[in-house]
């Protein structure tokens, strides 16, 4: 099985380049914008190209492209697994458009103990009502991270209004509170966003009520377990049906 990496020479791609050989894969090559691809690792000019070369593509880039990336990776019916965070609403729609013919595997993070703490966060909002309970997302990463709050944050509060029955849009979310911006409202998630040094990726949820508060906290101490997971996924998703994924199809959640 051959797999390409989007971004071969970012954080994320040179672990990537690194996980597919170790799980018995053939590293099909990757593109780059800048710098040298690792040692041994075919370069292709562009990500339809990568496509061609590739049984499977991982793209872990930037938001700027992810449209374009899935509608060619679509066009060369090449299956994707897509990390790339901080998408906009009409990015998604491109992404669940491309899922109609190839099969797309898009998660926020591809930690499992990510996608187990967003499961046991839709059952935690599910029995704690918004009424009394505020729900809160902090989160922390590194100093170089481009986009805020963080996919995985989203995700989580995506997972929170899911256990109460509505949507992140509805409920609404307070964001990067700053000045007199009023009471909290009710029912709404709220988030805040860290940066600093080299952190590689905390998500703490947070619902706090009158009388109790709880939480509940995810570190990452190692970015090569977003590399396994997506790997994994790579591996998982060839010759599966077209359609839209998320990691907890991976794992079998
Ligand atoms: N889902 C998950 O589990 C995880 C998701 N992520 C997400 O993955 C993404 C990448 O993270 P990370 O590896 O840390 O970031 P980096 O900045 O280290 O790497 C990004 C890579 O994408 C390339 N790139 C950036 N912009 C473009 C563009 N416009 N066209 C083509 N290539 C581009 C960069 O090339 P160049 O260096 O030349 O700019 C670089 O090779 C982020 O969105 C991040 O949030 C990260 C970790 C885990
Ligand atoms: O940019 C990162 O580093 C990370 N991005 C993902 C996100 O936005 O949630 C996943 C992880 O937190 C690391």
């Amino acid at each position: 099985m051959r797999i390409g990496i989007a971004g071969i020479t970012g954080r994320m791609g040179r672990l990537l380049a690194e996980e597919v050989p170790a799980a018995g894969a053939a590293l099909a090559g990757g593109t780059l914008r800048s710098g040298a691809a690792p040692a041994g690792a075919a370069v292709l000019p562009d990500f339809g190209a990568l496509c061609g070369a590739s049984d499977v593509v991982i793209d872990f880039t930037h938001a700027h492209v992810a449209r374009t990336h899935v509608q060619a990776a679509a066009d060369s019916g090449t299956p994707l697994i897509l990390g790339t965070s901080g998408l906009s609403a009409d990015d998604e729609a491109a992404v669940a458009e491309a899922a109609k013919r190839i099969p797309i595997v898009y998660a926020a993070n591809f930690a499992p103990g990510v996608n187990l703490f967003l499961a046991i966060a839709e059952r935690m909002a599910a029995a704690l009502p918004p009424a009394q309970y505020d729900a809160e997302i902090v989160e922390m990463h590194h100093r170089q991270k481009v986009d805020a709050p963080s996919g995985t944050a989203v995700a989580l509060g995506r997972a929170v209004a899911a256990g109460r029955g509505t949507t992140l849009e509805a409920a609404g979310k307070e964001s990067g509170r700053d000045g007199h911006t009023g009471a909290r409202g009710t029912g709404t998630i709220g988030f805040a966003a860290l940066r600093g040094g080299q952190v590689v990726g905390e998500h703490t949820l947070i619902f706090a009520a009158a009388s109790e508060h709880i939480s509940l906290t995810h570190r990452s101490f190692d970015r090569r377990v977003y590399a396994t997971g997506a790997v994994r996924a790579a591996v998982w998703a060839k010759g599966k049906a077209a359609g839209l994924y998320s990691m907890k199809d991976v794992l079998g959640m």
